[in-house]
């Protein structure tokens, strides 16, 4: 018996774990709902709202082929266990997953509870290993390899162990924090084939130009990232497919497009083979989960129209360009000094697309970036078109004021709250404290000290 476990990689094609336990007989595909993962404050509804459909559609998929989904609500050594019960020693096939302590403090576990038991536990790397190979030739040796096409028959075994269920309809009931969302991507493999193909035809042609442009980004950017963070596409398609379309193209400018948005890919490429992700400490001097200042950042209501119409987005849609995820953290980390693990956590949970391995080395850098969300506005979206899209309270509030609507005449009529912060006596603190040339001001007192010019 060959037990294929699905992680983060929720789809049948390019799928070696799969492709291989196919080819050695009955296969029990499964999916463990582990509540030592989900509790975590990074994870949250929307997340598992998106695996529940990726699930559906591996489900109808593994169907095709003459199998089925077994899924199961508890830890993976529980599910181990009643699979042991019902039919005896198993070869267990996964991805392996790098994404911090919960997650490897389980791998752990399940190594050890294989090991105890003399059970076969085969691993595959998400990245060649580095192989003493340079850098470039390995991408270059990636970018050539070819996926895997799906398997064609998945024979699974007839008896469903006890407490397990097929398919993911009755996820519904494990419990996750958080609100699901209402206007995100759809999870699952088609829905990720067609976002590629979509970009691929003809979405990315204003790519690179249209890659901080609040409202544009939504379709020129590729939009792959919640199928590649879930795996409902591998990653080695993207960039084979990305690859052949340059190759084929004679368009200097969309070449360059393309060539850009690569780039990127490698980017993540790199990040994932360096390895284990950098675990962020909590400090228990910097300002907390149920501080004021986080509550009203994470709810939007700080005042300053560009971060909570960037927020708002964020809960309504799951998905916000580089240039404002890092606005956000930044504005959080520098601006209010909350504490850093904290504002990664709350990101993440909002992030549709969450990779704790790229999440944790953006926000890594963010102490290193004084942003002001002002400027950022008045560059990028100054007639304000992506905050009154969000903030209708500032519908009628002129573009001249947009940004800093406790300029505006009218403020005091509007359903509007003050700024929680002095954003330049904050930021130019933090730069202090950075240069060690002063202690930061309390933050309690920056309240105080705001004087607007009503
Ligand atoms: C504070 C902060 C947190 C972030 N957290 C995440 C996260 O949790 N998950 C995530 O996928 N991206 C994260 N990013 C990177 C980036 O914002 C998103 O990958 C991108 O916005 C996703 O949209 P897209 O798929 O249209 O990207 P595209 O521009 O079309 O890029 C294609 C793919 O390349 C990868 N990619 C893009 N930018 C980077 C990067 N800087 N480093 C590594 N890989 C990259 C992603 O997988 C993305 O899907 C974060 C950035 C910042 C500043």
């Amino acid at each position: 018996m060959n037990v294929v476990w699905f992680k983060r990689d929720l789809r049948i094609a390019d799928h070696k774990p799969l492709a291989d336990a196919a080819l050695y007989g009955e296969v029990l595909p499964l999916y463990a709902a582990e509540p030592s993962i989900w509790s975590g404050e990074d994870y949250s509804a929307r997340h598992f709202q998106f695996v529940r459909e990726s699930l559906e559609e591996l489900q109808s998929a593994l169907e095709d082929r003459g199998g089925r989904l077994f899924t199961y609500m508890g830890e993976m050594e529980e599910a181990l266990s009643a699979l042991f019960k019902t039919y005896g020693p198993f070869t267990l096939y996964a991805h392996e997953e790098k994404a911090g302590k919960r997650v490897h403090d389980r791998n752990t576990r399940v190594r050890e509870w294989m090991s105890d038991r003399g059970l076969r536990f085969l691993e595959y790397p998400i990245n060649e290993k580095n192989s003493g190979r340079k850098l470039q030739e390995r991408w270059n040796g990636f970018c050539r390899s070819e996926p895997l096409s799906r398997p064609e028959r998945v024979e699974v075994p007839k008896t469903i162990p006890e407490s397990f269920f097929i398919g993911a309809e009755k996820l519904k009931a494990f419990p996750v924090s958080g609100e699901p969302i209402r206007f995100g991507q759809q999870g699952g493999e088609q829905q990720a084939l067609e976002t590629l193909e979509t970009f691929l035809e003809e979405r990315f042609h204003l790519y690179e130009e249209h890659g901080s442009n609040l409202l544009q980004s939504t379709v020129s950017s590729s939009r792959l990232s919640p199928y590649l963070a879930w795996g409902n596409i591998s990653f080695r398609t993207v960039v084979q497919k990305t690859s052949i379309k340059i190759e084929n193209c004679d368009n200097l400018f969309l070449v360059k497009q393309l060539t850009s948005f690569q780039e990127r890919l490698k980017e993540r490429w790199k990040l994932m083979e360096q390895g284990d992700l950098f675990e962020l400490q909590p400090f228990p001097d910097e300002k907390g989960a149920g501080d004021d200042l986080f509550l009203r950042w994470f709810e939007g209501k700080t005042g300053i129209p560009m971060i909570d119409a960037s927020v708002i987005c964020l809960h309504k849609t799951g998905w916000i360009p580089s240039k404002y995820r890092g606005m956000l953290a930044s504005f959080a980390i520098n601006t209010l000094s909350l504490n850093v693990k904290i504002c990664s956590d709350g990101l993440a949970s909002l992030f549709l697309d969450y990779e704790p391995i790229i999440h944790v080395h953006q926000i890594q850098k963010m102490p290193e970036k004084v942003l002001d969300p002002v400027k950022i506005g008045k560059k990028e979206d100054p007639d304000g078109v992506f905050i009154k899209r969000y903030l209708p309270s500032l519908s009628n509030v002129p573009a001249k004021h947009i940004q800093e609507p406790w300029h505006y005449p009218g403020f005091f009529r509007l359903d509007y709250q003050a700024p929680i912060v002095d954003i330049k006596k904050a930021n130019q603190a933090a730069r202090k404290t950075k240069s060690g040339i002063s202690e930061r001001p309390s933050k309690s007192s920056d309240h105080e000290q705001l004087k607007f010019d009503l």
